[in-house]
């Protein structure tokens, strides 16, 4: 194990490496974003390249996208997968419910249609993103650009009459721009601090005109992998109440990190 890799890196490896073992042969696969993702996406390269693994990958972004073809995993579009088996993604927190917020790399809408469309949503994570209450983490709002400050107005108008402690909203920087989504939106992140009603938040958040998505699944997420950086990892099933402790061996692994250098 190369010493550059931190316990939070060997701890998303290890939550990556264990929801891989969810992947078979002949499985559609939704592929998420963000860096405990791309850990994910590395290990299905692996196994393409040695042994054998067949499968179809649909990217939630174009940094995935671009990943996964650089390992030789076929990647299809949503609409010629149609539905997928499985989606495996990262999140910025999640709480017990396996409620979530995601969009922290700004990728949350196509994450959220992947998801939806699997029969199964597993999210891998370090312990760190666990939290009693949603909220510690800015949630995302897609907005489209045409009059995205009129939408600004209109959001922290209506969060006024909702269940958060903070109603700070601010426009998601690239540099001296906005940042632009893949689907060539902006985001606006809502300092929250505390969300007492997420399934609420949710609903009210998209009915605004302007709004395209909200960073929060709710009823989305079944799995939740938790990796630590000793290499032990925590599968928790919200539909079957089981929780199973099991490890990685990081060793085994060398190459992936080797690879990254
Ligand atoms: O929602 C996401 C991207 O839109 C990511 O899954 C989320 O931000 C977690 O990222 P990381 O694994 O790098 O901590």
């Amino acid at each position: 194990m190369p010493a550059e890799l931190s316990p939070i890196e060997k701890a998303k490896f290890v939550s990556a490496k264990r929801a891989s073992d969810f992947v078979e042969t002949g499985m559609r696969v939704g592929l998420g974003t963000g860096s405990t993702a791309a850990w994910m996406v590395r290990c299905l390269g692996e196994r393409v390249k040695n042994d054998g693994l067949k499968i179809k990958g649909v990217p939630t972004s174009s940094r995935t996208a671009a990943l996964a073809q650089s390992l030789g995993i076929e990647v299809v579009t949503l609409d010629e997968a149609k539905w997928l088996d499985l989606t495996i993604d990262g999140a910025d927190e999640y709480d017990a419910d396996l409620s979530l917020i995601k969009g922290g790399g700004g990728a949350h809408l196509q994450e959220k249609v992947v998801a939806t469309a699997s029969d199964r949503m597993i999210v891998i994570a370090d312990a760190a993103k666990k939290v009693d209450t949603l909220g510690a983490f800015p949630l995302p709002l897609e907005v489209i650009p045409f009059g995205w400050q009129t939408t600004k107005t209109l959001v922290e108008e209506t969060l006024v009459g909702m269940d958060v402690l903070g109603r700070t909203t601010a426009l998601r920087m690239n540099g001296d721009a906005p940042f632009v989504t893949d689907e060539g939106n902006h985001i606006l992140d809502l300092h929250l601090e505390r969300i007492g009603n997420p399934r609420q938040l949710s609903l009210v958040m998209n009915q605004i005109p302007g709004v395209v998505e909200n960073g929060l699944f709710i009823d989305i997420c079944d799995v939740v992998v938790v990796g630590h950086g000793d290499g032990r990892v925590e599968v928790t099933d919200i539909s079957s109440g089981t929780v199973e402790h099991d490890s990685v061996d990081l060793m085994e692994h060398e190459n992936l990190f080797a690879d990254l250098g």
